[in-house]
Formats: structure tokens, C-alpha cells, sequence
């Protein structure tokens, strides 16, 4: 059975991420997870020597890392160049292996029509910010909080407008429009049926909505899931991790 968000439903197990890191896969959201939330996608900070210290995690891992997050591929790349760890991005529905193979999601007329509106349209609301990830796009209101109704409005009318091979995507102060079908959840069970992953035990660590279904399907193969800050939202994770930096010092712990 699957499981279900419940505010009334505690974790079965509240656990801190595991410093005996042997014989796990372990599954990373970016944005909220690794890094620090910024005041815009760009203003991120990547301190330095995380990316040598997660190609030593992947290093431990044999290989069993993946930075699955809603940021694009050609973005990771660029943000923490780590060419040899398998990411995947779109919220699962883009995908770069360890090899390098790249898997991108097509685009439609109807898209590029919604993405040529949405930068338009936000263009016209001060303080919002919009975001173009390929096959994804993203509007953010984080600097202007008081435009979250015109902004979900919006894309709300832009989701009509592409049909359903697109489906809204919430997460912290933005609203997106990605492919439909894959989300992390996907990716992170993908990821476990092939090597170097298949024979661990997945370990997945998130801070937000879009990663319940990374937590669902670590869960779900008795693995572990780690919900990292707390914003009074239920959960399905089953272990807590205090902050970004908590994650890193950890990161940096056990790739050591
Ligand atoms: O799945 P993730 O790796 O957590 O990516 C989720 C989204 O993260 C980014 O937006 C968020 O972080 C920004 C930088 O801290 C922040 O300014 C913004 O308000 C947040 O929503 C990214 O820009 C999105 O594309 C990702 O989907
Ligand atoms: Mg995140």
C-alpha cells in the first residue's frame, strides 16, 4: 500500500541522517536540501568544496549518488559541476546517468506559446521572477509575496492552456508548469533498478513538496527518508535533518 500525507499521522521512526552510510543509494534534492534557499534561483551560494565533497560521497557510494531535483540538468552542471554524478532534474523528468546520457523531455507549440506568455505576463509584475528550465517553467514570487494570487492565477491558466502533458508543480514562493508523468518518486525507483544502485537501499533527503514522492518510494523499498527543516507541513519522512548546513557537515562527515 502506498502511503498517504495525514497532519494527524506521525513518522513511524523519527531518525537523524545515518553516519554508517554503507550499503545505501542516497538520493539528494538541491535547492532547501544542499544549498540554502536565496532570493533567487541565481543568488544561490554553492560553498566552497561541496562539490569535491559529494564526488567523495559518490566515491563511498560506489557510484549510488543522484542530485534528483526540479532545477535542469544544464543548470546543476553549471551550479555544481559534478559531471560525474548522475542527476536528474524537471522533478524527475529530465535525466543525466553517471555515463553522461542525457534523456530530455520534447517540448509542443502550446508550450513555447505559454513560455513566450509567462515571461511576458511576469515582466509586467514587478518583483516576480520567471524561470525557463527547458522543458519546464517556473514563476516565482519570493520577492514579491504579495503577487502569489496573480501568479497562481496565472499558471493556472497557462496549465489549461498546454493540455495534460503538463501539470502544475508548487514549491517554496513559486508555481510551475512541468512534464507530466515523472516525478521524483519515478526517478528514484528508476534509479534503483539498475546498477550501481539496485543492490543498496535508497536513502532519500528533501525539503519540500516535490519531494513526498521520493520519500513515498524510498519508503516504499524499506529505505530511508529524511525531511530536511521543518515548516509545520506533514511529511512523509521518516527522519529530520535541521537545515542545509546539517546536511552538508553531514555529507562532509561521511564522505571523509
Ligand atoms: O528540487 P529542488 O532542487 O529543491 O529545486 C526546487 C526549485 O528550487 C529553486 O527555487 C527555489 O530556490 C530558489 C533559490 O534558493 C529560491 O529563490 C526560490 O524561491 C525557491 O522556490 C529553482 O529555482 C526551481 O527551478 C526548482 O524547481
Ligand atoms: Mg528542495
Amino acid at each position: 500500500m502506498h502511503d498517504t500525507i495525514s497532519s494527524s499521522q506521525a513518522p513511524r521512526a523519527i531518525r537523524a541522517l545515518p553516519e554508517d552510510i554503507s550499503g545505501l543509494a542516497v538520493f539528494l534534492d538541491i535547492d532547501g536540501t544542499l544549498l540554502d534557499i536565496a532570493p533567487t534561483p541565481e543568488a544561490v551560494i554553492v560553498p566552497p568544496g561541496l562539490p569535491q565533497a559529494l564526488e567523495r560521497l559518490s566515491a563511498r557510494l560506489d557510484g549510488a549518488l543522484a542530485l534528483v531535483t526540479g532545477r535542469s540538468v544544464e543548470t546543476v552542471d553549471r551550479l555544481l559541476e559534478t559531471a560525474g554524478i548522475a542527476v536528474c532534474g524537471l522533478h524527475g523528468a529530465e535525466q543525466r546517468d553517471a555515463a553522461g546520457r542525457i534523456t530530455r523531455p520534447e517540448t509542443t507549440e502550446a508550450f513555447e506559446r505559454a513560455r513566450a506568455l509567462l515571461r511576458n505576463r511576469l515582466a509586467l509584475l514587478p518583483g516576480t521572477l520567471f524561470e525557463d528550465k527547458g522543458a519546464a517553467i517556473a514563476a516565482h514570487y519570493r520577492l514579491a509575496p504579495d503577487r502569489e494570487g496573480e501568479v497562481r492565477a496565472l499558471m493556472a491558466e497557462l496549465a489549461r492552456e498546454v493540455g495534460e502533458s503538463w501539470v502544475l508543480q508548487q514549491g517554496k514562493q513559486v508555481v510551475e508548469l512541468r512534464p507530466r508523468g515523472r516525478d521524483k518518486g519515478a526517478a528514484l525507483t528508476a534509479f534503483m533498478a539498475v546498477e550501481p544502485f539496485r543492490t543498496r537501499r535508497p536513502l532519500a533527503i528533501g525539503d519540500d513538496v516535490t519531494d513526498e514522492a521520493m520519500f513515498a518510494a524510498a519508503n516504499g523499498l524499506d529505505g530511508l527518508s529524511v525531511r530536511v527543516g521543518d515548516d509545520g507541513r506533514p511529511s512523509l519522512a521518516r527522519g529530520r535533518a535541521a537545515s542545509p548546513a546539517a546536511v552538508r557537515a553531514w555529507i562532509a562527515r561521511v564522505a571523509a
